[in-house]
């Protein structure tokens, strides 16, 4: 796809307000994730003024990372409102396999037609219920294993299905794609895949759910690439992972995003 960086100078040229419903975890990094790739991040889920807020946002992401049932009320509400608004909303389902409570959420949120579900291969596996090794927050899969869940839960649930990892793969359920952008550090820093899901809801609004997901991986990826070619181990990736982010084009992001057809 010769179009990747597209997605990026749009997202610039009007930066959305990315409605933010995250982990205690995220909170921190997913912000300067967003503010460094241009976007306007806002972490909100009180249940008195969470339908409110949605109603003003862009876009939303939602992951239940660290999850309590007022904040699952925030997010199925939220999550309502952006679909009656016809507005782009991702699903991060994180842990989903560890716990009844975790996947009982999920089902509710399913409901509400999340625009992109993102995850990694044991997560995708798990809320595809094909049966998952990953016991927590970490993947125990390889993507390869989740492709066939990942087509089976966009088809069955409508939404784009991205399964990240060592090559992330997107599906829509009938078209697919593979990007090869990124580094091993990635998984080694916390919370960069919650990170992620505010860069994909970021790039939706206007655009084609498939495409937006394929441009936010591959930039993500190769800010990845970028950054590990100067740290010296997680620490100072994090740091450089930012300024990376901040500093990609649309025009390096076109040359190198590693993207193909699956
Ligand atoms: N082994 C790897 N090599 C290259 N890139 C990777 C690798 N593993 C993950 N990534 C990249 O790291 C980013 C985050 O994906 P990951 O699968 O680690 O998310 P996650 O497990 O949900 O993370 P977290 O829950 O800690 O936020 C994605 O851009 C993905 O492509
Ligand atoms: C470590 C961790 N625990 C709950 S959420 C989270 C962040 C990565 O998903
Ligand atoms: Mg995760």
């Amino acid at each position: 796809m010769d179009t990747t960086g597209l997605y990026l100078a749009g997202m610039r040229q009007s930066p959305p307000l990315v409605h933010c419903i995250t982990n205690y975890v995220a909170m921190n990094i997913m912000a300067n994730v967003l503010l460094a790739v241009g976007a306007s991040p806002a972490m909100v889920h009180a249940r008195e003024e969470v339908a409110d807020f949605a109603g003003l946002a862009q876009t939303l992401s939602v992951n239940i990372g660290t999850l309590d049932p007022a904040w699952a009320e925030a997010m199925v509400t939220a999550a309502g409102v952006m679909r009656a608004n016809g507005r782009p909303w991702v699903l991060d389902p994180v842990g989903v396999g560890a716990t009844r409570f975790r996947q009982e959420v999920c089902a509710d949120l399913l409901k509400e037609k999340p625009t992109v579900i993102r995850g990694n291969a044991s997560e995708i596996l798990a809320l595809a219920g094909a049966g998952a090794k990953g016991r927590g927050a970490d993947a125990a899969d390889p993507v390869e294993a989740a492709e066939d869940a990942a087509r089976d839960l966009a088809q069955r649930t409508g939404a784009v299905v991205a399964v990240s990892g060592a090559v992330d793969y997107v599906t829509d359920g009938s078209a697919a794609y593979r990007v090869a952008n990124g580094d091993a550090l990635m998984p080694r820093v916390t919370a960069l895949g919650c990170s992620l899901n505010g860069v994909i809801a970021a790039f939706l609004p206007g655009q084609p759910a498939l495409q937006a997901t394929v441009a936010a991986l591959a930039l993500y990826g190769l800010a990845g690439e970028r950054a590990a070619q100067s740290a010296k181990g997680p620490g100072s990736f994090q740091t450089a992972f930012l300024d990376a982010l901040a500093a990609l084009t649309p025009e390096t992001l076109t040359t190198g995003a590693r993207v193909s057809r699956a």
